[in-house]
């Protein structure tokens, strides 16, 4: 019999990349954007504290606006990500609500982690969501996150933010969707005999030379910032999982504990 793994989880936080969320022609994975409300809907349900960090802005705002290549201009960037977050959020809503399920939208810049003020307002935001049994949905808040010479607001990527919100939240574990199955001994996108690592307890530079070429076009993770968001994990001593998102009810059988994707844990 396969072991099960040991997880705490009475606070979850789960990342979904624009991989997840969008398909390559750059219309909306509709499948997968249900499962993954249906999933975090059921979860709250059962009582657990669920936090959602979705990209996709730029994704679904490109699909939204048809444009095909991603503008390396910061400006058009920041148009694209007004239009499609706001798509975003009225399908979430949609669709969470067809499980009678609130949401209530987190637009985050590094601010939160520099000043003390911000990172207690922010607190107190999701604090009182998770109270009322509703779903924090955060992204950084593109509009206003470019970094400047002496004003640095940018995390950069998702993958790093949903790290920084899962420990600030102090949640228990931090599940992390992509659109790949786990983390791999070598990039499987380049190498057919890569092979899965199911777990890993401490990450070095080795474990970084692991991780090889870019991520997908429309997002900006690949990766080493998941392995970053890992590292982040781990010195808080909290748990993280890397799973693929094709299926995001793939949650549910994370949580019994089922040995998928690779998990990231400090050893017992
Ligand atoms: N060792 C590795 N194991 C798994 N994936 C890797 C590895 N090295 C590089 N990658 C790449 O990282 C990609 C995942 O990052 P990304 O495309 O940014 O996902 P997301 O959009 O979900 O954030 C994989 O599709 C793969 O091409
Ligand atoms: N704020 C950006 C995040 C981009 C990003 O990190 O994308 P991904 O690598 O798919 O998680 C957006 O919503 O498009």
């Amino acid at each position: 019999m396969v072991e099960k793994r040991q997880l705490k989880s009475a606070r979850i936080v789960v990342k979904v990349g624009t991989s997840t969320l969008t398909h390559t022609n750059g219309k909306l994975n509709l499948k997968a954007i249900d499962q993954l409300c249906y999933t975090l809907s059921g979860l709250v349900n059962e009582g657990k504290e669920v936090i959602l960090v979705s990209s996709g802005a730029i994704g679904v705002g490109l699909g939204l606006l048809g444009i095909d290549e991603r503008p390396s201009s910061i400006p058009q960037q920041q148009a694209i990500a007004a239009v499609g977050q706001t798509q975003l959020m009225t399908v979430y809503q949609r669709r969470f609500a067809v499980y009678g399920q609130k949401i209530g939208q987190i637009l985050l810049t590094h601010d939160v982690v520099d000043y003390p003020t911000s990172h207690q307002n922010v607190l107190n935001t999701f604090e009182n969501l998770l109270r009322l049994n509703i779903i924090p949905v955060v992204n950084e808040n593109d509009t206003v996150a470019v970094d400047e010479l002496d004003h640095h607001t940018k995390f950069g990527d998702n993958d790093q933010l949903s790290a920084i919100v899962a420990t600030m939240t102090d949640a228990d574990l931090l599940i992390m969707l992509s659109d790949i199955k786990g983390f791999f001994d070598k990039n499987p996108r380049k190498f057919n005999d890569a092979v899965l690592i199911p777990s890993i307890n401490r990450i070095d530079e080795e474990t970084f030379e692991k991780a090889g070429g870019q991520g997908t076009k429309l997002g900006t993770g690949g990766m080493v910032t998941k392995l970053k968001a890992a590292q982040k994990m781990l010195q808080a001593n909290k748990s993280m999982i890397l799973a693929s998102g094709e299926n995001p009810s793939i949650i549910f059988k994370l949580l019994q504990g089922d040995p998928l994707g690779t998990l990231f844990q400090i050893q017992k």
